[in-house]
């Protein structure tokens, strides 16, 4: 049987389809996602816990689910929202349809809706919190977003990020495969997987790691990676940043982990109207003018002025709208990038980012 489901945004615009997946209300941060496929790796990056998700691409759920596919051991956005659902998924990996794992991972989906329309008043009016909701009127669910707290103001990364230290499975790698130290603050496992392929073992580190933690395993290299929220909020993870940079490793830093290398040394982020997120972003590498298409899913970006004369220099640049994609530091072993080298999904064009983070280790 058909229920009807809505989603209502703060400022009160309702947008009426039907329920799938979990039969739950959901409230989180209103965004929208312009890759064509993988709303399997969406749906699991830990960058979109907070959040609910709009992809723009009218129909989910074509190929179904798999169990390749997942970028973390859970669903991590809070709600769903497509314009088309598939019923009959055919793929020869497919393991399950997208109602199934939504409601495995008990999170409530709304479908047909006019995601368009949707993604156009977020995009002229900024993002915002929004409620799903089957049981609610439209009133009742403004009424109580104005009780929950902001997305920006709600430290996710402590939820999403490891609370022990582990190794990703190493099988096979000589003893003298180089080490990555990785703080996992919301990681997706093909960071893991492309150091695994490229012959390095991963030690991954729970967000609250000490500096002296990390480097007491003596790591060849230390990877930060990506997470949620606002890297304004994270005072203990910029530290942990600074005390590594220090140490003199060679460090990549992906995403999140650009903007707290930013804030290590005196930057500050700000947030994008409506941010970055879908699998053809172009950026440009201000070294030689190439142009590289890339994975992107962020919502704040690193403010230029307030890194002057920090030792950090800009070396690639959105060329949407003129952001930081990516900085090194002008003396010490750190290059960081604000889109995703690891795709997933996206292009692999930027893979080779990896084989440059290699190459500092000095283990190419
Ligand atoms: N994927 C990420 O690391 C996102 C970083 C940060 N949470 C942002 O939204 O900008």
């Amino acid at each position: 049987m058909i229920k009807r489901a809505i989603l209502v945004l703060a400022d009160g615009t309702v947008y009426e389809g039907n329920s799938f997946g979990a039969e739950k209300d959901a409230v989180g941060e209103v965004v929208f996602a312009t890759s064509m496929t993988g709303y399997q790796e969406m749906l699991t990056d830990p960058s979109f816990a907070g959040q609910i998700l709009i992809p723009t691409f009218p129909l989910i759920g074509n190929y179904g689910v798999n169990p390749a596919d997942w970028e973390s051991d859970r669903l991590q956005v809070r709600g769903f929202v497509v314009r088309e659902e598939c019923t009959q998924p055919s793929n020869y990996q497919c393991a399950a349809g997208i109602d199934d794992y939504l409601k495995q991972g008990d999170i409530p989906g709304v479908w047909g809706l006019d995601t368009r329309a949707i993604t156009r008043k977020l995009r002229s009016h900024g993002v915002m919190m929004g409620m799903i909701t089957t049981e609610k009127t439209t009133g009742q669910a403004v009424e109580y977003l104005r009780t929950v707290p902001d997305y920006g103001t709600t430290d996710f990364v402590r939820e999403v990020s490891t609370k022990a230290v582990y190794d990703w499975d190493s099988a096979g790698l000589p003893a003298e495969a180089p080490r990555v130290a990785l703080l996992d603050l919301g990681c997706k496992f093909n960071i893991m997987r492309i150091l695994r392929s490229h012959g390095c073992r991963v030690t991954v580190f729970p967000c609250t790691a000490t500096a002296a933690e990390m480097l007491a395993v003596n790591p060849s290299g230390i990877m930060l990676s990506p997470g949620p929220g606002d890297p304004e909020l994270l005072d203990y993870a910029a530290a942990t940043v600074k005390t590594l940079t220090e140490s003199g490793k060679p460090m990549m830093g992906i995403c999140l982990g650009n903007q707290l290398v930013a804030r290590a040394f005196g930057g500050r982020n700000f947030k994008l109207k409506f941010g970055h997120r879908g699998g053809n972003h172009p950026v440009k590498d201000l070294a030689n003018g190439r142009v590289h298409i890339t994975a992107q899913n962020h919502g704040y970006a690193v403010d230029p002025e307030s890194i002057r004369n920090t030792g950090l220099e800009i070396t690639h640049i959105n060329l949407n709208d003129n952001t930081v994609e990516g900085m090194r530091h002008q003396t010490l072993p750190i290059f960081t990038i604000q889109y995703h080298s690891e795709a997933s999904p996206g292009p692999l064009d930027n893979i080779y980012l990896f084989e440059q983070f290699m190459e500092m280790m000095g283990a190419q």
